[in-house]
Order: C-alpha cells, then sequence, then structure tokens
C-alpha cells in the first residue's frame, strides 16, 4: 500500500527558514521510499506582512486546512510592530484550527549540558493548554497614551476547554510508566481560574486512580524545575504559564535549541502543527548558528502523530547520539542538518 503525507511547510522568520530547511532534510532522508512526501511552502511571516499587509486570511486557513500537518519554523521580526505576527499569524493559526494541546516534552539526553549540577534525570511532558487562558485577546484600553491609560487582558477558562486539557494530560500520564500528573496553576490568588483547574483537575482524579496526582503554585514550580527537575512526569497547565515553564524547562534540559514541540488539534477536525518551541531568534538569524535540533525533534513528533513510529523513533535516536557526540567545535545549522540526515538515513 503506498502512504502518502502532505506537509503545508511555514518557515517563517529568521533563524526559522534555516531551522525549517534541516527539518525538511531530515525528513525526506528518513522516510521510506514507499512514503510520497508532498510539501507546500507558505510565505506567512514578515515578507508577507510587508507585501500585503496581511498576516493570515480566510483563504490562507482553507489552504492549509488541506495538509495532514503543518511544520513552522517561528514568526516575529523587530521591522514588525510586536504582537502583529504573534497574534495575527500564530495565536490566529492556533485558534482556528483548536490546537487545544500544546505538547512540549523535555528530556535531558545522556552526554547533553545542563546548568543544573549533575545529570539529573528530566523525562517531563508539559501538556499546555493552546486556545484559552489569558491568550484571547479579551481586552482593552482606555484613555490610551494618556497618564490614566487602563490596559486588560482577561484571562479567559472555560469548563469545557479546561476539561478537555486535562483529560488528555491524565491520559497521557496513565499511558507512562511511572503515571504522574502535576496541575501547575496559581490558584491561591487566581481563585476564580484557579478553582475552576483544580476542581475539573480533582474530578477527572478519580476517573484515574492509577495516576499519582500532585498541585503546584506555578512560582514554587519554577524553584522545582531547577532543583529537582526529576519529580515531574506530566504537568498539565494554562496557556500562559505553560508558555513561560516550558522556556524554563528547555533551558535546564539541554537548552532552547533541542525543545520541540506540537500544537495538537485531537479530534483530527484541523491538522495540527509542529514547531520549536523557540522563536526566530533575530540575534542569530542569517549567521548558520541556530541549532536545528529542536525542528528535527519537531518533526519526529509530527511523524509520530501521522503514525510513523518507527521513523520518528530513528529521528530521535540521531538527535540523541549527535548531541552526545557533539564536540567543541562549533558546527553550522547547515552541517547539524547533514550530520542527522546521515544518520537517519545510515
Ligand atoms: N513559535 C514562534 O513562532 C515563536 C516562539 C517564540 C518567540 N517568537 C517570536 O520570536 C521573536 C524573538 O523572540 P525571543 O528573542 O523572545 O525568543 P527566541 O526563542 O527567538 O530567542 C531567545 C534566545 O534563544 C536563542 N535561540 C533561540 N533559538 C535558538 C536555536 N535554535 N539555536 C540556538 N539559540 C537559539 C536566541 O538566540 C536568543 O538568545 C519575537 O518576535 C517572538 O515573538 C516566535
Ligand atoms: C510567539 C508567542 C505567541 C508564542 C506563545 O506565547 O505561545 C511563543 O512564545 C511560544 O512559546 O510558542
Ligand atoms: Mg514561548
Amino acid at each position: 500500500m503506498s502512504r502518502s503525507i502532505n506537509l503545508a511547510v511555514i518557515p517563517g522568520d529568521g533563524i526559522g527558514q534555516e531551522v525549517v530547511a534541516q527539518g525538511l532534510k531530515v525528513l525526506s532522508a528518513v522516510l521510506p521510499q514507499d512514503v510520497k512526501l508532498e510539501t507546500k511552502e507558505f510565505d506567512f511571516g514578515a515578507r508577507r506582512y510587508h507585501a500585503t499587509g496581511e498576516t493570515l486570511t480566510d483563504a490562507d486557513l482553507d489552504a492549509l486546512k488541506k495538509h495532514d500537518a503543518i511544520l513552522l519554523g517561528a514568526i516575529g521580526d523587530p521591522s514588525v510592530p510586536s504582537g502583529v505576527l504573534e497574534r495575527g499569524f500564530l495565536l490566529k493559526l492556533r485558534f482556528a484550527f483548536d490546537h487545544h494541546v500544546n505538547l512540549r516534552p523535555s528530556k535531558l539526553l545522556p552526554g547533553v549540558a545542563t546548568p543544573l549540577a549533575g545529570q539529573p534525570e528530566i523525562d517531563f511532558v508539559v501538556v499546555r493548554e493552546g486556545t484559552e487562558g489569558p491568550y484571547t485577546g479579551n481586552g482593552g484600553t482606555i484613555r490610551k497614551g494618556t497618564p490614566h491609560e487602563v490596559a486588560t487582558e482577561v484571562s479567559v477558562n472555560t469548563a469545557f476547554g479546561v476539561e478537555r486539557v486535562v483529560r488528555d494530560a491524565f491520559a497521557r500520564a496513565q499511558a507512562r510508566p511511572r503515571k504522574k500528573l502535576a496541575l501547575i496553576h496559581k490558584n491561591n490568588v487566581l481563585t476564580f481560574a484557579g478553582h475552576l483547574w483544580t476542581n475539573i483537575f480533582n474530578k477527572v482524579a478519580a476517573e484515574f486512580p492509577e495516576v499519582t496526582t500532585e498541585y503546584m503554585h506555578v512560582d514554587a514550580a519554577t524553584i522545582y524545575l531547577v532543583t529537582q527537575p526529576e519529580r515531574f512526569d506530566v504537568i498539565v497547565t494554562d496557556n500562559l504559564f505553560g508558555d513561560i515553564i516550558t522556556d524554563l524547562a528547555a533551558a535546564v534540559s539541554g537548552g532552547i535549541g533541542v525543545a520541540a514541540s506540537g500544537n495538537i488539534n485531537p479530534s483530527g477536525e484541523f491538522p495540527s502543527m509542529f514547531e520549536p518551541v523557540h522563536g526566530s531568534a533575530p540575534d542569530i538569524a542569517g549567521q548558520g548558528k541556530a541549532d536545528p535540533s529542536a525542528t528535527v525533534l519537531s518533526v519526529a513528533l509530527l511523524l509520530r502523530h501521522l503514525g510513523y513510529d518507527s521513523e520518528a523513533g530513528r529521528i530521535e535516536d540521531a538527535v540523541s547520539a549527535d548531541l552526545a557526540e557533539r564536540g567543541a567545535t562549533p558546527r553550522t545549522t547547515d552541517e547539524i542538518g547533514d550530520a542527522l540526515a546521515a544518520r537517519v538515513s545510515g
């Protein structure tokens, strides 16, 4: 039976262009010959915005919808006001395609440098809610530009939205050997949203008696992510806390250059989108300094999502071996991509 992957590719801005090229290189190298890979590139990001003033139109969404999955590099550029592409493209797309499970695994691979003492066993996954919280754009400004300006940014938490992501996290915890799940929030201060999350978490916990649960305030969680990262197995949290703790999680488990993510639409109604956790890194763009490993690992998540488990495993093994053998001599983005492609095809 011949198989095919119809992939939408969005290199985006800055290092997004550089790392996506490596992701595609490794994807082509790992796929067996009977899998037909079709890619369509989209020019979203700063280029499109400057040329047309558009970030993401309804016609774009229709075009993206026709694909099995989306691979994104990163968007965001100093030439575009902050928020225009982040809201107008990235969040619009995550919301339109109902990417409510934002999956961000963290694993400290053997031989990989960490700023933490020793080589702690870090292997956890953050299930970040992806469509609600303070990200919905529910707010506004009055008396703008005056000394009495007031700005609000309301966090939206629906029982429906919280329960579906909490259930997803419990199911993931149940399927992992340690079967542990931590809810991270701030229910001592954000009592309305926090109690909604806690009550739903406790209700669903009753259906998963094998899963050991704990609750942690987000400020304390930043301590434990540094001092005891091995205590975590699965974490579920809201959109903003998840954004912040996954950059921290990346920093302690090999760096932002190796942190992968998937924006999942579990029902499959819309294509899921896979992207590195990092951004467009304007400070190093165009210099061949970006580590493409995060994008390559995001390709592995993409393949696993589409049912290509053994190919995903080969990519993960290749990245792991490459990182373990990484010497002191820096390599370019392209060189790392070539080395990974050689490993998965060898
Ligand atoms: N998913 C996305 O598209 C996404 C994610 C985060 C930030 N952004 C956007 O990217 C722009 C820059 O944001 P930022 O500077 O806050 O975050 P960033 O993640 O782009 O960069 C933070 C730091 O990490 C380094 N870094 C990032 N990726 C790296 C890689 N692959 N290899 C080596 N070093 C790497 C950068 O050089 C920088 O020092 C902003 O416009 C922001 O909104 C986009
Ligand atoms: C660019 C921004 C909208 C985005 C987020 O906050 O989700 C980014 O930081 C991420 O982590 O993917
Ligand atoms: Mg982020």
